[in-house]
């Protein structure tokens, strides 16, 4: 199985002098192709600090991270940003969308620079996702005209407009009621039964379930990992078990 991203004895630090620490402790970690994997841990353990060195959205103070071959390390920051915009799509708990603008605008806005002359394509694109994930009649509505899910499923397309090899959530069902929460893993799970990885960090074990593999951090270690099989629409209520028991095993 071909790896797409590997992190080799991450270091990050935080802090200065006696408040220097260590957030990432020497974390390794990877992700396949088109694999869906959950990191859960308690709040602080360093999970988004994890996402956002394996994306190489923030720098590292020890070790390597890999992405499709390359060594972030090596890259400068517009090669960074580009292998970020064509290789990765990013979902968050609250999508940041900007008030002035509609719900199309803003899931075009970004694979808008530097390629306006393709406008056409990119706004078909656009309503083609959106119609995708079933909020095709707001593309005129503002930002605050629609529901959480429904911002959340804007957030998705904008995350899916470069037709990325990986998507990182973080916590993206966080701010949903149960069934909007639902609604946003069916479509996480379709978009991984298409080939793309998806990476979420989560304290839900039920949206953690969903996934194929989940690793489990603690003070800036991952100190295990649940495998199961992956999703096929079954045997729900025996995966969330899996993962409440593994929880309650190493304590989180
Ligand atoms: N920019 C920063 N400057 C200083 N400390 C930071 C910074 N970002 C994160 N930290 C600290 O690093 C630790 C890990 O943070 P991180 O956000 O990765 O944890 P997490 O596991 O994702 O937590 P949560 O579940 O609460 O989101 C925390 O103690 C946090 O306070």
């Amino acid at each position: 199985m071909k790896k797409i991203i590997i992190g080799d004895r991450i270091v990050k630090t935080f802090g200065e002098g006696d408040e220097k620490r260590n957030v990432l402790d020497g974390v390794s970690a990877y992700i396949n192709e088109g694999e869906f994997v959950a990191v859960m841990g308690p709040s602080g353990s360093g999970k988004s600090t994890l996402m956002f060195a394996l994306s190489g959205t923030d720098g590292i103070d020890g070790g390597k991270v890999v992405v499709d071959g390359r060594d972030l390390s090596e890259m400068g920051e517009n090669e960074l940003a580009d292998l970020r915009r064509t290789e990765m799509g990013f979902v968050f708990q609250q999508p940041t969308m900007l008030k002035t603008l509609n719900i199309l605008d803003n899931i075009i806005l970004p694979s808008m620079r530097g390629s306006r002359k393709n406008a056409a394509a990119i706004t078909k694109k656009a309503r083609a996702l959106m119609r995708r994930v079933g909020i095709a009649e707001l593309e005129n509505r503002d930002i605050t005209q629609v529901s959480g899910g429904q911002l959340q499923r804007a957030g998705i397309c904008r995350a899916l407009m470069n037709s990325p090899k990986i998507i990182f959530g973080d916590e993206p069902t966080g701010a949903l009621n149960s069934s909007s929460a639902q609604g946003i893993m069916d479509l996480f799970t379709e978009i991984n039964a298409e080939g793309t990885a998806v990476m979420l960090v989560t304290h839900d074990a039920k949206v953690a379930a969903r996934t194929e593999r989940i690793m489990f951090m603690r003070d800036g270690a991952i100190v295990s990992e649940l495998q199961l099989p992956k999703f096929d629409g079954t045997g729900m209520d025996g995966r969330v078990e899996k993962v409440t028991m593994k929880m309650r095993e190493i304590g989180i």
